[in-house]
């Protein structure tokens, strides 16, 4: 490997404390919410295809006209105690708030512009009731912060002229006195969730960026900071050039999970995902395919048994409503969750070959070991293949202890599980798997 300045800080996953409460949180939410839930995908009657967080970079939308929404932006309805209540119930360990996403809009108010909440119609700082009630509700808050800023004037995705390195040079010192403004605002911040960081622009700041980082670190001490925060001097970003990840986890799973052990190179990860196809922000007219909460609950458990979190995206309206569709998967992913959450919380990958039948999770702490069945094969035969080392003593269900599972050896290793629901299945199920090892 070659030397490098603004290259990995570290080798390998983080073990301080805070790291190991991030590795262990499984289900976080994502709130994207700004004064583009205003126009919700549409404008004078128009539908806008792309991610509604977007619309300012719509063709057909008038930019001054976009740019001016945040004097009708009055969420009367918004109400952060209930939004991190409903979190809760749905089994939501951390969450991820939008501060400023690209348009520039902050939900606090900032003292380094005038395009913030402090001077819509709603005035308040809706950051520091999320973090407050989020707070109050044990919810672990990271922010979100786009890098991108359409709103500063400093702003460039290039440097090309001697000018924009001069009006770029500004725009650094706003982005750094946000971040530090941020942190000082909301000291029980547990990490920063960069987006926006792919422009060149940005990219060439390696060492102002390592910088930068390297001062947030140093005010909240064990802060979390993925991958796509910064790029190293030659240009890598999430990894550097000698392919080691920049960060303390990597942030490249956007509506996207691995599929193997192999594909997260031993890295913590998260994987950040939509309820409809591609929409962040509030989109009034969800069209294609809406996930069911059967769905989301596989992405959650597939990212779990892969050594990752899943957070699952919430795009509250201009109201500050939750919408019906988002409260309807929450409440059935947290009626889920109340009955098989040790599946999830402390637990990561169990190095059993991957049957078509589920997934494995083991819990960390315990060794306790989960069968998470999402595809009951129609000969109630769930094979499982364990190490030269393992054999199987026992099985029954998580839901019911008493439960006494045939196990059935086929040969060496290789086992049946013999289960016959009683009932049809509707949902994924647990059977606990009860092991020795031998040296
Ligand atoms: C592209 C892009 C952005 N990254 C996601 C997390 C959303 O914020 C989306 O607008």
């Amino acid at each position: 490997s070659i030397t490098l300045k603004h290259g990995a800080h570290r080798l390998g996953k983080r073990t301080d404390k805070q790291m190991q409460t991030w590795r262990n949180y499984g289900l976080g939410q994502f709130i994207h919410w700004g004064v583009y839930a205003i126009p919700g995908g549409h404008w004078e009657g128009k539908y806008y295809p792309g991610a509604a967080e977007w619309i300012r970079s719509w063709k057909e939308m008038p930019k001054e006209a976009y740019d001016n929404l945040y004097k009708q932006f009055n969420p009367e309805k918004f109400n952060a105690r209930g939004w991190a209540k409903q979190a809760k119930e749905m089994g939501a360990k951390y969450v991820i708030i939008t501060t400023k996403h690209h348009d520039g809009f902050c939900l606090w108010p900032s003292k380094y512009t005038d395009y913030t909440i402090a001077k819509s119609p709603y005035k308040k700082d809706i950051i520091g009731q999320l973090v407050d009630a989020y707070d109050a509700e044990g919810i672990d808050v990271y922010l979100y912060f786009s890098i991108i800023d359409w709103n500063h004037p400093g702003y460039r995705s290039s440097l090309k002229t001697e000018a924009d390195r001069k009006e770029y040079e500004d725009f650094k010192t706003f982005t750094r006195n946000q971040l530090v403004e941020l942190l000082e605002r909301y000291p029980s911040t547990k990490g920063l969730w960069f987006d926006g960081s792919w422009d060149k622009a940005w990219i060439e700041q390696a060492e102002f960026a390592d910088e930068l980082g390297r001062e947030l670190r140093e005010m909240i001490p064990g802060l979390i900071i993925g991958s796509r925060f910064r790029a190293d001097e030659n240009g890598n970003r999430h990894f550097d050039t000698n392919g080691d990840m920049m960060g303390d986890y990597e942030q490249g799973w956007e509506r996207k999970i691995p599929e193997t052990i192999e594909d997260i190179h031993g890295n913590d990860w998260d994987c950040v995902m939509t309820i409809p196809e591609n929409q962040w922000g509030y989109h009034s007219d969800w069209k294609g395919h809406v996930k069911t909460s059967n769905e989301l609950i596989e992405m959650l458990v597939k990212s779990v048994s892969l050594d990752g979190n899943f957070v699952l995206n919430f795009g509250p309206d201009g109201e500050g409503n939750i919408r019906p569709e988002e409260t309807k998967l929450a409440a059935e992913i947290g009626a889920w969750m109340d009955v098989n959450k040790e599946v999830v919380y402390g637990c990561g990958y169990l190095d059993w070959k991957k049957q078509d039948w589920g997934y494995y999770t083991v819990n960390r702490e315990t060794g306790k070991k989960y069968m998470v069945v999402f595809n009951m094969p129609v000969s109630g035969a769930l094979r499982v293949k364990v190490p030269d080392n393992t054999r199987p003593d026992k099985a029954y269900l998580l839901e019911q202890p008493e439960s006494d599972i045939t196990i059935e050896e086929i040969h060496r290793n290789e086992y049946f599980v013999h289960y016959k629901p009683m009932t049809p299945v509707k949902k994924p199920f647990v059977i606990v798997i009860e092991t020795t090892e031998s040296d």
